[in-house]
């Protein structure tokens, strides 16, 4: 099986690296010190399930060198999209699949709208990774899972063999029987607290148990139920409760990745998140009075650093 790992970062490099160790052949596509860094000592995981290091990586910066592959696992952040969609042709043949791992619901229709829908299998990833400086990947607990499907959800013969690849692996995956009631349940998560804790600039335990805020989490995840009924998305009807009690789960101390990126100065993926929840509301002429004002403030604090 041969796989293209394109964004060797937190997910593409824990994902990708545990494919690599269980000896199937990927190839990353990264730059800068990282890709040096792989070139030089290999690519080092340390993970919550065991460290291990790929020797002898399969590493470019260039899609061309790498050629068609079985399946790509895009990797890159949502604000980097377009460069990396732009890189895929090389990689793809008849029935090569392009698995998104973003989180938002808006990089599948990206990258399809590039190369087709029948060549993206839509995903989601639920990891805590991140690269601890080049070359080095570590994986702190979200235990490893990705879910995804067809663009359809219909069955086929590549889905299963990325399933047992994926299983084979170490990594936990899930066929979804509907990949986007799967994408949108993350995304009543993603939606509603990522500006809410970046404006707030709070952890979980103060977010979720100050009724005020705890409130507002809720009230934006309404909006984000009707946006997601507007688009023709069906949710399961205990996806709120699963969502409340998932962010409820989280350590009292931790933060989202967006909050986490704003502070820090970094370009975020806010448009993925309270953005795109604005946006489509707007396109499904669905009403989102709270989630415009968090998307608003956000943006504004953003962009002042
Ligand atoms: N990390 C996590 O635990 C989770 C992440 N996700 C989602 O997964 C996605 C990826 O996140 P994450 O892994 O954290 O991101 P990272 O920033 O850790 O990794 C992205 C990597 O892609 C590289 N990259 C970007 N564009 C290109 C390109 N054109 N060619 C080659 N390399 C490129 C970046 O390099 P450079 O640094 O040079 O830009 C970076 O190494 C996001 O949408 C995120 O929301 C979802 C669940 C959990
Ligand atoms: C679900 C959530 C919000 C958990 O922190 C997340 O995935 C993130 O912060 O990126």
């Amino acid at each position: 099986m041969k796989i293209a790992v394109l964004g060797a970062g937190g997910v593409g490099g824990y994902f990708g690296g545990r494919l690599a160790a269980a000896g199937h052949e990927v190839t990353f596509v990264a730059r800068g010190e990282h890709l040096a860094a792989m070139r030089r000592d290999g690519l080092v995981v340390e993970s919550v399930a065991g460290d291990f290091t790929v020797d002898q990586v399969k590493a470019t910066a260039d899609t061309e060198e790498v050629g068609e592959v079985d399946y790509v696992l895009l990797g890159v952040k949502t604000w980097q999209l377009e460069p990396a969609i732009a890189s895929l042709k090389p990689l793809i043949g008849p029935d090569t699949a392009v698995v998104t791992t973003q989180n938002g619901v808006e990089a599948p229709h990206q990258v399809a709208a590039a190369i087709g829908s029948t060549a993206v299998l839509p995903g989601a990833v639920e990891v805590i990774a991140f690269l601890d400086g080049p070359g080095r990947v570590r994986q702190i607990g979200g235990g490893g899972k990705l879910t995804f499907a067809e663009w359809d959800n219909r069955s086929t013969a590549r889905v299963e063999r990325l399933r047992d690849a994926l299983q084979g692996s170490g990594l936990i995956a899930s066929v979804a029987t509907d990949i986007w009631a799967a994408l949108w349940s993350k995304f009543l998560a993603l939606g509603s607290v990522g500006a809410i804790a970046t404006l707030a600039n709070a952890p979980y335990g103060v977010l979720r148990t100050r009724p005020g805020t705890r409130q507002l989490i809720l009230d934006s995840m309404a909006e984000i139920q009707q946006v997601a009924k507007a688009s023709g998305i069906k949710l399961p009807t205990d996806a709120v409760d699963t969502t409340v009690a998932f962010l409820d789960s989280l350590p009292e101390a931790g933060t989202t990745s967006l909050q986490r990126d704003i502070n820090a100065g970094r370009p975020s993926e806010l448009e993925a998140w309270t953005g795109a929840v604005v946006r489509i509301g707007r396109q499904t002429g669905t009403p989102t009075p709270l989630n415009t004002v968090l998307y608003e403030l956000a943006s504004t604090r953003s962009q002042i650093g």
